[in-house]
């Protein structure tokens, strides 16, 4: 009897170190190699400024969702490529403090595999209407600075509107795992017939997009249409870009039909603070491809703007660059282009998160009511401007002069030109980062240009490490309980055999 004990007691002891021993080489054996990863280097050059962004994942994982994130911002000093007309061969001298900042954050074994790419937006496009020679020198010039630095150069170009919003949707749904949803939130989705992605508005200085997953897409404008195949599940996409209703152009556009009407060098201007001033010079006004057809011979060279600081003449001044008098299609947005229903929630970023913000009207979890969002830009828009100058003297004066209007614009364009009410307001997200990347075109632009968006789910392990482990180390207790429940249960140790009938 006790030999069979001190033989059980033996294998219990046994079985209890195999398991130790089979756990000990599971965390090790599938401990992830060292790391080895890989760089991309993305610049937008936008009609305001040039970005340049650094990205990074791991070499193993490249076609896996959600594993790209931006490891560096460089903003660059001076105006956007295209403020170089009148200096084409500047534009790309201008990029080096940038590209130096890259070299330093990417280890130098590995710069010459890093692709580099530039995509310029607006405002080249708009230098390209107005001097397509002017915009050819400049993307030669930018693209002879980057061919000379030492990563792996792979073109620079103006990107489409419709890339651009097309990569800013890709960007955000990324960055926000909606691609790779588990399969009860999916589930949840299609119950509810809800979009299981997320849209994208996109507001610059130029153009300003609009991209979101819309299931009753008709074929009524193939132009705004476009279709994904991604990591094996397909998606039908609205897009459409309007150049000229970035906030930048939005307000020359404005400015333009003020003129029309003026009696003298003075104007009025209720989107600019009581007693704030600018001056505009009337020679240059209508040389842009988005004024241009408002050119008027003035008997002034130079346009004195006074603000008035009245949200409410502000909204109704802006309102009348939406025409809404003739949609071709079953719906529209404005100027006679083609809409579907609005779907789904919406990440809203650049400019439409850096006004909000400065407003205080990012307001997340919780989205703010239309009503709260429109008190609060009319009463910033009464404020003088002395007083707000006070108050925000760390602000850049171009931006804080403009709030009020690029306030009063982004409601404009969301209510009058998208049609979005009181009650889908809460749909829109204002959202400058998700995670540790900015929200933007950049990161969709490289993920497809580098094929790491794979159309088909790749076939990769069932389990991830961590649940692969966390399943040996459960089955392995399992297997310990019940040997050991086994044991007691036919040899009954001598302290519990009173207890036991
Ligand atoms: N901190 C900020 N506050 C307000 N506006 C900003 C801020 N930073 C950038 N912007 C604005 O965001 C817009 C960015 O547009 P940009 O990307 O340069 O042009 P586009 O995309 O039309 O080519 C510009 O109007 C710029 O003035
Ligand atoms: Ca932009």
């Amino acid at each position: 009897m006790s030999s069979t004990r001190t033989i059980l007691l033996i294998l219990g002891f046994l079985s209890t170190l195999a398991v130790i021993a089979l756990i000990a080489v599971a965390v090790t054996q599938n401990q992830p190699l060292p790391k080895n990863i890989k760089y991309g280097i993305v610049l937008d050059a936008g009609s305001s400024h040039t970005n340049l962004y650094v990205y990074e994942w791991p070499a193993e994982k490249e076609n896996d969702t959600g594993v790209v994130k931006q490891v560096e911002v460089c903003k660059v000093e001076g105006p956007g490529i295209s403020g170089y007309s009148h200096a084409t061969e500047k534009a790309g001298p201008s990029l080096a403090q940038c590209l130096q900042q890259a070299k330093e954050v990417i280890p130098s074994a590995q710069h010459k595999e890093t692709p580099v790419y530039l995509g310029a937006t607006a405002g080249m496009r708009l230098l390209r209407l107005q001097n397509e020679s002017a915009a050819d020198k400049v993307l030669s010039s930018v693209g002879n600075t980057l061919r000379s630095a030492p990563f792996n150069f792979q073109g620079a170009r103006i990107i489409t509107g419709q890339e651009e919003g097309a990569y800013g949707w890709i960007t955000i749904n990324y960055l926000l795992g909606n691609f790779k949803q588990s399969g009860w939130k999916k589930l949840l989705h299609s119950l509810k017939s809800l979009s299981e992605t997320s849209g994208a508005l996109d507001l610059g200085g130029a153009s300003t997009q609009i991209t979101f997953e819309s299931k009753d897409l008709t074929s009524e404008s193939p132009e705004n249409q476009l279709y994904f195949r991604l990591y094996g599940k397909d998606y039908q996409v609205y897009t459409h870009s309007f150049l000229c209703y970035g906030k930048d152009q939005a307000l020359q556009q404005k400015l333009a039909r003020d003129l029309q009407t003026v009696e003298n060098s003075n104007l009025f201007d209720p989107c600019f603070h009581k007693g704030y001033e600018r001056t505009i010079n009337i020679s240059d006004f209508f040389k842009n491809p988005c004024t241009s057809d408002k050119k008027k011979q003035l008997p002034f060279s130079q346009l004195y703007i006074k603000g008035e600081g009245d949200y409410q003449k502000c909204r109704e001044s802006i309102q009348k660059l939406f025409n809404k008098s003739n949609c071709p299609y079953s719906s529209c947005s404005f100027n006679g282009i083609y809409l579907p229903p609005l779907q789904g929630d919406f990440g809203a970023f650049s400019a439409f998160y850096f006004v909000m913000n400065f407003l205080n009207l990012t307001s997340e979890p919780n989205p703010l009511a239309l009503n709260k969002v429109i008190s609060t830009i009319e009463s910033f828009c009464a404020r003088p401007w002395q007083e707000v100058k006070t108050a925000y003297h760390h602000i850049k004066e171009k931006y804080l002069s403009e709030y009020c209007f690029s306030g009063a614009y982004i409601l404009s364009l969301l209510e009058n030109g998208y049609g979005f009410t009181e009650d889908n307001w809460q749909m829109i997200h204002f959202l400058g980062k998700i995670g540790s990347s900015d929200a933007g075109w950049t990161l969709g632009y490289m993920l497809n240009l580098t094929n790491m968006i794979p159309a088909e789910q790749p076939a990769g392990p069932p389990l991830s490490h961590g649940s692969y482990v966390g399943l040996m180390v459960l089955c392995s207790l399992v297997l310990v309980s019940v040997l050991l429940f086994a044991w007691l249960l036919f040899h009954k140790p001598k302290c519990l055999q009173k207890g036991i009938v």
